[in-house]
């Protein structure tokens, strides 16, 4: 990897839209600041217009979806596209229910999204590929994730990352597996989500080149929960869930540039 867009980020301090879910608003907001840089969470339908405006990326979570909250994401996502701010899709549990399904369907349709990360359920859900889902959970599935990131990337013309124990990243002619990480993330919730909203910051500050902002922020961030997870027990979730956020502000890209495991495939 030959970027160092996290120095950027920390220069910069750009700032970041989330239309978030209930369950993760705070910690999104903390591991943005951590970091290095600035949350706003809104849901506001008379400020979806405004924010774009005034923000470096926005970043749209159907985790706890609600009718008025997809008005608001769709004014915000036009509004984004109009200003030509980054706009990145996590499909919070989109494979499990039908209104969450269709609401997807119409976001892409609609906005123009620069990145969509989730996980490899949520992935092969938007893909039409077999996978047994469970909830916001990762599930069971032996669907080839190098494909379906490809194909969603070439489908949507945008960058796709898939997470979990190897992360894909993909723009539909680059494509990345990133095996840095720890068994704990999944144990705590919001890990996923603060992802997508890591991602919208690296984005921010290089809207140009996306699949290796993409790729920098997948890295940074699995390294940071690599390296939170080094002294604890598996089963000190609770530790991990605010040591996650320590080593995000502690993370220096020298240690990124060493301990990256990334192959192109
Ligand atoms: N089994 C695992 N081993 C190592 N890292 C993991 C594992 N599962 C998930 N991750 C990491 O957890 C972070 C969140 O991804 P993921 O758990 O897939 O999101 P979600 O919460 O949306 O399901 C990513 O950085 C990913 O690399
Ligand atoms: C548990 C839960 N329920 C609705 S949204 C949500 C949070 C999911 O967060 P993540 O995908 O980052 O684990
Ligand atoms: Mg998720």
């Amino acid at each position: 990897m030959k970027t160092n867009y996290l120095n950027r980020i920390r220069q910069q301090n750009p700032l970041i839209h989330n239309i978030t879910n209930i369950v993760v608003a705070n910690y999104v907001a903390n591991g943005l600041l951590a970091l290095g840089a600035s949350p706003i969470m809104s849901s506001a339908i008379e400020e979806m217009e405004e924010l774009p405006a005034i923000c470096n990326a926005l970043v749209i979570n159907i985790g706890t979806l609600t009718a008025e909250q997809v008005n608001a994401m769709l004014s915000a996502g036009k509004a984004a596209n109009r200003h030509h701010i980054p706009v990145v899709l996590d499909p919070v549990g989109v494979g499990a229910t039908t209104f969450r399904r269709q609401i997807v369907t119409r976001l892409l349709a609609e906005i123009s999204f620069s990145a969509i990360r989730g996980n490899a359920a949520e992935m092969a859900c938007l893909a039409n590929a077999d996978w047994q889902s469970k909830g916001v959970d990762v599930g069971k599935g032996e669907a080839d994730l190098n494909e379906i990131a490809n194909t969603l990337a070439q489908q949507y013309q945008c960058t796709v990352v898939i997470s979990g124990e190897v992360d894909v990243v993909s723009d539909g002619r680059q494509l990345a597996n990133i095996r840095n990480g720890t068994a704990l993330f999944p144990k705590i919730t919001g890990s996923g989500c603060l992802l997508s909203a890591v991602c919208g910051a690296f984005l921010a500050v290089a809207p140009q080149d996306g699949f290796n902002a993409a790729l920098e922020a997948c890295t940074a961030y699995a390294i940071a929960g690599e390296l939170a997870a080094q002294p604890l027990l598996p089963q000190q979730h609770g530790q991990f869930y605010t040591a996650l956020l320590d080593h995000l502000a502690a993370l220096d890209s020298s240690q990124i540039h060493r301990l990256a495991r990334i192959s192109h495939v």
